[in-house]
């Protein structure tokens, strides 16, 4: 009932939909929002705090909330998921070393009760680097399988080089538009 009246929404008020975007420090969440805001690449420092750009796609106007990832105050991010339509989650597939990490941020944010309606779109980032993990590896060491209750896709891509972004995020409109 709350996603469809989400959705219904949307639809008759052309209501703003809000995205969170998250992920541990360095995966590359800042270097994608304005990736899909500008088109370009731009050069970032790690953020404490956060930004957000509104972006128009596909005719959703959408508010996207990139959160900074560091350790100290990933406790912070629950607090920007009140009224959250959809999760971009932000990995650096190059490092593989904290892809647990990762997964077991993604699952705890996806427990709470804010995110009950949230569909998740999860980004393999850094595809451009010769290291990177693909999104099978992904797959499996986010345990994206065992999410239960939330749409999810996981999409290969490239903030620094655009690859893959905008199929995301093509998925991430067709959920919130129903
Ligand atoms: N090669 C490569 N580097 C990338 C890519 N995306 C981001 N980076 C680089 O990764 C580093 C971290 O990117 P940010 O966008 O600042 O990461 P973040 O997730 O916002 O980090 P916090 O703000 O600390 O949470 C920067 O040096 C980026 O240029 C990518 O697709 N490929
Ligand atoms: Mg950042």
């Amino acid at each position: 009932g709350a996603a469809f009246s989400k959705i219904l929404g949307s639809l008759l008020l052309n209501r703003n939909v809000r995205i969170l975007m998250l992920g541990l420090d360095g995966a590359g969440k800042t270097t994608v929002l304005y990736r899909l805001k500008l088109n370009k690449y731009i050069t970032t420092a790690p953020t404490i705090g956060f930004n957000a750009e509104s972006l128009k796609y596909r005719n959703l106007e959408m508010t996207v909330w990139d959160v900074g990832g560091q350790e100290k105050i990933r406790p912070l991010w629950r607090h920007y998921c009140r009224n959250t339509d959809a999760l971009i989650f932000v990995v650096d597939s190059n490092d593989r070393d904290r892809l647990d990490e990762a997964g077991s941020e993604l699952q705890q944010m996806l427990a709470l009760p804010e995110m009950e309606t949230a569909s998740v779109l999860v980004l393999a980032n850094k595809q451009d680097m010769a290291g990177a993990a693909d999104v099978y590896n992904i797959c499996e060491a986010l345990a994206l399988e065992d999410i239960q209750g939330h749409a999810w896709h996981i999409q290969a891509c490239s903030a620094a080089t655009g690859d893959g972004l905008f199929e995301g995020l093509d998925w991430l409109c067709k959920q919130l538009k129903g």
